[in-house]
């Protein structure tokens, strides 16, 4: 996590400092992440993890630093330039359509490329089995598959997921995640997963940095992480630590 900004194929975001109006909630906040990497993004309740992601895809107010995108300064572009670009989040809310069925809400979303119905219906059977089914007949675990699914037929290089696990019951929290392993195996897409269950954010990414009050307070390999439960404990705490389930 370490090229040159100015170069790297990916997302690069050097001393950012934003908030929401005059409000600083991310403070000089540094990473680069090339294209098709993962990264978690770990912290305590309300450290800004959240925050960060809207500020990536510029829904925060920037009061300093720049962000780039495959060496493009996209600091001051709007939201949709910004998906326009291949960025796209999950938010934590999930944000479907309630009132449009699973199959129009994929549809809505769709931009040509790799990802299409049959192969976002092949990546979740669950999807296909309740195609013809509303928004708001849906369990969790599928609202949260129809959010992911929704998110890769808009084909983004780069995917931001907010909390994809919570809420989620531990056999749903299985399947959603061996939909991200298999995501990370069969795309190219890199991906930032922001997840309260530390141990299975580290587990599914390659790297991980953590904040507090804003700041990122350790960066470096999951592994080093997993390796070390005590310093684990310190970042994201106790409740953290131990995931639902696992
Ligand atoms: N729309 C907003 N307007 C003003 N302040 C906000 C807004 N959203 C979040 N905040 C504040 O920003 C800080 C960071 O919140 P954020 O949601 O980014 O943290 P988080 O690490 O994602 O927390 P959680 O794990 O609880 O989701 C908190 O103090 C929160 O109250």
């Amino acid at each position: 996590m370490s090229e040159a900004g100015g170069t790297l194929q990916g997302l690069s975001l050097q001393g950012v400092k934003a908030g929401y109006g005059e409000t600083i909630v991310i403070d000089d906040v540094s990473f680069d992440l090339a294209k098709g990497a993962t990264l978690a993004i770990l912290g305590r309740n309300g450290v800004g993890k959240t925050t960060l992601l809207a500020t990536i895809m510029g829904l925060t107010t920037r009061h300093a630093g720049v962000i780039r995108f495959n060496g493009a300064d996209i600091s001051n572009e709007p939201v949709y330039r910004r998906c326009t670009a291949g960025i796209a989040l999950v938010p934590q809310e999930r944000e479907i359509f309630k009132s449009l069925t699973v199959e129009e809400n994929l549809i809505v979303a769709e931009r040509a490329g790799r990802w299409n119905l049959p192969r976002v219906y092949d990546f979740f059977p669950s999807l296909a089995a309740r195609r013809r089914n509303r928004g708001d007949q849906l369990s969790g675990g599928e609202q949260q598959m129809l959010a992911l699914g929704r998110a890769l037929m808009g084909n983004p290089s780069f995917l931001l997921m907010d909390e994809p696990m919570e809420g989620l019951a531990p056999v749903i929290v299985d399947a959603v995640l061996a939909g991200l392993d298999r995501l990370k195996r069969e795309d190219d897409m890199a991906m930032i997963l922001v997840e309260q269950h530390a141990r299975l954010a580290l587990e599914f990414a390659d790297n991980c940095i953590a904040l507090d009050r804003g700041r990122i307070v350790y960066t470096g390999a999951s592994r080093s992480l997993l390796d070390a439960p005590e310093r684990l404990a310190e970042l994201v705490g106790v409740a953290g630590v131990s995931a639902v389930g696992h």
